[in-house]
């Protein structure tokens, strides 16, 4: 039997989760990128223990790696090729259109410009539905990052039904549970306007054979919802139900314009949401109404969505937009409180995209997915509540080191195993060829 790799992290001051914060010096002692050991001050080795590597940063705080629920990584080519725009003329006029002309190395380069932004930013674990994803893959087992990866599938025609089954398939069984289980793999139906009711059952049954759970968009705008209701005379949430869905562990996208009776068919059906402030903000779609999801017991976590939408894959963004944009909304100060957003944008997070118990924390039993920032950052001062500093005052800016699974995946400031310079040379070079 191997001997496990055992790290040693010294740290100034440490959020284990919402509930948890160390103000003091803490160590952690991770094995095998599971940290199994967590102690005030600094580390004192018991007799016959053997350490492989001592990461000593005092001056920096512990963080859990931050966890986007929602996005699409590659099109951050896409960034800032539609702005100002309402979700279906957004995707019709401008986004579709350019995607037509993406090619291969477009979602492999694409893919690891947004690893590059999301590890600098804090994010450790992303989710993605997008295209050609065996090469959005291949980016995140470099990158060194965890993903919850889905071929995005459209149903309109029978090819593309067949393409998205067969692609769908091929997919699980070459990536899920992938790099040590970096990688997971769910099916992706892009979402009711897009998939016959049909064709979401079918896909149910596969994801139910395959073992894998499912993202979908869901209720994202009033158009969408006063469609589907005219067509079927179902909500897109009541439809989906139907279309039996639900009878597999499901990420519902989005959920703005969503009824109490939608809320309590999600509830009933376990169903994870992924709320986005930002690009639902930026689309003009609306405002989801996450108090009364997280009232009624949803698991909800934070996304960005695609960098065409946001534009950026900036968590701290979100996490405080959501801490804030509700409060304004309902005149209530109290309303998605600090410790609530960041839970979101961390462990319950790390449970709406499925996955393992422990995931998004930094307790003992929990993978080692952390991040450090800095803790001379002028927006940590003077520190009255870390949590309250990590929530609405620090930025991406302030992040340093990043871990995942205790593997060091960022040093101060920089990606360790992804070449920046050539991404920049190579995601400008791609942006000229996708012009129309
Ligand atoms: C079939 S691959 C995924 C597909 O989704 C598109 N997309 C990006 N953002 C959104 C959004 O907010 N709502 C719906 N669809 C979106 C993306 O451009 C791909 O075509
Ligand atoms: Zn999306």
């Amino acid at each position: 039997m191997t001997r496990p790799i055992v790290t040693v992290i010294e740290v100034g001051k440490a959020v284990i989760d919402a509930d948890t914060v160390y103000t003091e010096p803490v160590h952690f002692v991770v094995e095998d990128g599971i940290i199994r050991e967590i102690g005030v001050g600094p580390y004192v080795p018991k007799t016959g223990e053997r350490v492989d590597r001592y990461v000593r940063k005092g001056d920096r705080v512990a963080i859990p790696g931050l966890v986007n629920t929602h996005g699409h990584a590659a099109m951050t080519l896409l960034r800032g090729a539609g702005d100002d725009m309402p979700l279906m003329s957004w995707l019709h006029d401008r986004i579709f259109p350019i995607e037509a002309r993406l090619t291969e190395e477009c979602i492999y380069w694409g893919t690891l410009l947004a690893s590059w932004e999301m590890l600098t930013s804090g994010t450790t674990t992303y989710t993605d539905m997008y295209m050609m994803m065996d090469r959005a893959a291949q980016a995140v087992a470099e990158s060194g990052m965890r993903g919850v990866l889905s071929v995005g599938v459209v149903g309109l025609d029978e090819a593309d039904r067949e393409n998205g089954i067969r692609r769908s398939r091929d997919f699980v069984a070459n990536w899920h549970g992938a790099c040590d289980g970096r990688i997971q793999v769910t099916l992706g139906p892009h979402a009711p306007y897009t998939c016959p009711e049909d064709y979401l059952h079918e896909i149910a049954e596969l994801a139910s054979e395959l073992g894998v759970g499912l993202q979908i968009h869901l209720s994202e705008t009033r158009v969408e919802v006063d469609d589907c209701l005219g067509k079927t005379g179902l909500t897109p949430i009541a439809l989906a139900e139907r279309a039996g869905l639900f009878r597999v562990p499901t990420l519902a996208a989005h959920c703005v314009h969503v009824t109490d009776d939608d809320i309590e068919i999600m509830r009933a059906n376990a169903v994870h949401v992924a709320h986005n402030p930002q690009s639902n903000l930026k689309l003009g779609s609306g405002v989801a109404p996450l108090p009364r999801m997280l009232e009624r017991g949803l698991i909800v976590g934070l996304g960005t969505d695609g960098a065409a939408s946001n534009n950026n894959l900036d968590m701290f963004e979100e996490m405080r937009l959501a801490a804030t944009l509700h409060k304004g909304i309902h005149e209530d100060a109290q309303c998605v409180n600090a410790a609530t957003a960041f839970r979101m944008a961390s462990e319950m997070g790390a449970a709406a995209c499925f996955q393992a118990q422990g995931a998004g924390a930094l307790r003992v039993g929990s993978p080692c997915d952390m991040v450090l920032l800095d803790g001379k950052s002028p927006r940590m001062l003077p520190q009255h509540n870390l949590l309250s500093d990590v929530v609405y005052a620090v930025g991406a800016e302030d992040v340093r080191d990043v871990f995942v699974a205790g593997e060091m995946v960022v040093q101060n400031g920089e990606p360790l195993a992804i070449d920046t310079e050539r991404v920049a040379y190579e995601v400008k070079r791609l942006r000229d060829r996708l012009q129309p």
